[in-house]
């Protein structure tokens, strides 16, 4: 058995834990309140700017020449996605929003494997991002209440065809730098690719709640 399937066998109750959150279900019927779907998308817009950068960290720190290209080209698609995806649903609106808790601690734990763990726990890191947007967005195409959603533009971001492509990269190098390293190492990428699949859980089920610190300040800037 490769390290990917393994890897996919430990998240499989997290997967069905994720379709089963609120936001999932009401993103597929399109009745999702567009405050929490804005609510999202600004957390997004911070989650995608910070998983740009260690996807270009990851890239300086990989040995092969291909999987360097691939990982620099994740990070310019990265910032691509992030711009389509906030011009079209929040029209550029330029509210300062601060990371919520649940996002803070997804993007310090991407950071955190980047700059302390070894490359290929890094890689795993970063493998739930894509390979669970595609299978969310593959099972919210397959299970659509047919009609307007106002959400296709983001559902067609994940789900289909076109983004199919990047995520077996992603996977296809997890197995290759898998092959490479002690049983030891495989096993942490395995505890990392679990890990950021709970943060991916974590981000949805704080977006529907729109999660707040659970303590208040009063900033006075100079
Ligand atoms: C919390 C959160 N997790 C995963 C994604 C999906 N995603 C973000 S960047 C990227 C790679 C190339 O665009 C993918 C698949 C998201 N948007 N937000």
């Amino acid at each position: 058995m490769d390290w990917s399937t393994k890897a996919w066998e430990s998240i499989e109750e997290i997967y069905t834990q994720i379709l089963n959150l609120s936001f999932i279900k009401e993103l597929t019927s399109g009745t999702l309140e567009r405050e929490k779907f804005n609510f999202y998308l600004e957390q997004d817009s911070i989650y995608l700017a910070e998983f740009g950068k260690v996807l270009a960290g990851i890239a300086c720190k990989l040995d092969k020449s291909e999987h360097r290209k691939i990982f620099l080209s994740f990070a310019l698609d990265t910032v691509a996605v992030e711009q389509a995806l906030h011009q079209f649903y929040l029209q550029n609106r330029k509210k300062v929003v601060e990371a919520s808790p649940s996002c803070l601690l997804y993007t310090c734990y991407i950071h955190k494997q980047l700059a302390t763990t070894s490359i290929e726990e890094a890689v795993a890191a970063i493998l739930p991002c894509f390979w669970i947007y595609k299978k969310v967005g593959d099972y919210i195409l397959e299970n659509q209440i047919p009609g307007e959603n106002q959400y296709q533009n983001w559902i067609d971001t994940y789900g289909g065809d076109e983004f199919s492509e990047a995520v077996e990269l992603a996977i296809d190098i997890c197995n290759e730098l898998a092959k490479g390293t002690t049983i030891c190492n495989q096993n942490k990428m395995i505890d990392a690719f679990v890990m950021a699949s709970k943060l991916e859980w974590m981000f949805w089920k704080s977006a529907y709640e729109m999660e707040e610190w659970p303590v208040k300040s009063n900033i006075i800037y100079v």
